[in-house]
């Protein structure tokens, strides 16, 4: 699928998504300190194609899950590593680059095939344009990423946690979006100008909870969770309509 290579790693001095701080305080009289990173917020979407009966999701290269795979790697060998990765039936064939030798100089380990850092998630978006409301970026992210136009007064919020809260502590607010062939307007894919390349997939309501506990398919919590929200609060209804 993917074809990553020229792969370096250096050190984030300078970031337009993510700042490293440290901060000293006491808690109860001892004397803590604790490292983070200041990020966006962000917004998630699940959505459902009720004409299909499917629930759209993206799949995308993620560098970060990437570089964990290449540690992992590091620590196992490799024919251990391969033996967790086997039988992930989405996962792309190993591409060009495996073998290929790290250029971080403090170790030779051949990087993971480019499916290693692929994941499945909900469609979502950075908070990063303070004039616009979570409905609209959220509105704007379904449009971009997966090419449905809805209107953001269709988006019902679901509920919002926080994410990362050891490193980040960041907020994402999650939505859920009922579209129909109707709203399709585009192929989606994600912005172009920001490099996004995002894979729209359909998974089938009836294979939802299976696909969330297969831990095979690497996928994010949000999608564990927005599936198993849906089956609590919206499958009676689905289930009605699929019986008819
Ligand atoms: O280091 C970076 C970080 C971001 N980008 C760009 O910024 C875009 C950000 O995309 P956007 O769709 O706004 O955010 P996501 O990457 O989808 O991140 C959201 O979705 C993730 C998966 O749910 C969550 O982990 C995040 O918190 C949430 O913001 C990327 O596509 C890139 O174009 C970079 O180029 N370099
Ligand atoms: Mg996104």
């Amino acid at each position: 699928m993917e074809e990553i290579n020229n792969i370096e790693v250096v050190p984030c001095t300078d970031s337009d998504y993510l700042k490293p701080f440290r901060v000293h305080y006491n808690q109860n009289g001892t004397k803590k300190s604790w490292d983070f990173m200041r990020t966006h917020d962000s917004v998630s979407v699940l959505i459902f194609n009720t004409t299909s009966h499917c629930f759209v999701l993206v799949k995308q290269f993620r560098p970060a899950v990437y570089m964990c795979e290449w540690e992992r790697m590091k620590k196992q060998p490799p024919q251990a590593a391969e033996k967790t990765e086997e039988g992930a039936s989405e996962t792309p064939a190993p591409e060009s680059q495996e073998g290929q030798s790290a250029s971080e100089g403090e170790s030779s380990s051949p990087w993971p095939p480019a499916s290693a850092g692929v994941t499945y998630e909900l469609c979502a978006g950075l908070v990063d344009k303070p004039d616009l409301s979570l409905e609209e970026i959220a509105r704007q992210e379904v449009l971009e990423e997966c090419g449905y136009d809805v209107p953001a007064s269709k988006l019902k919020r679901i509920t919002s946690y926080r994410s990362g809260v050891g490193v980040t502590g960041a907020k994402q607010t999650m939505f859920y979006a009922e579209v129909s062939d109707d709203n399709c307007v585009s192929t989606g894919g994600g912005e172009p100008r920001e490099g996004e390349l995002i894979e729209v997939v359909k998974v089938p309501l009836h294979e939802a909870m299976t696909f969330a506990y297969d831990e095979r398919i690497p996928k994010t919590m949000g999608v564990i969770f927005s599936f198993i929200w849906f089956h609590n609060n919206m499958s009676p209804k689905y289930k009605i309509s699929t019986n008819v």
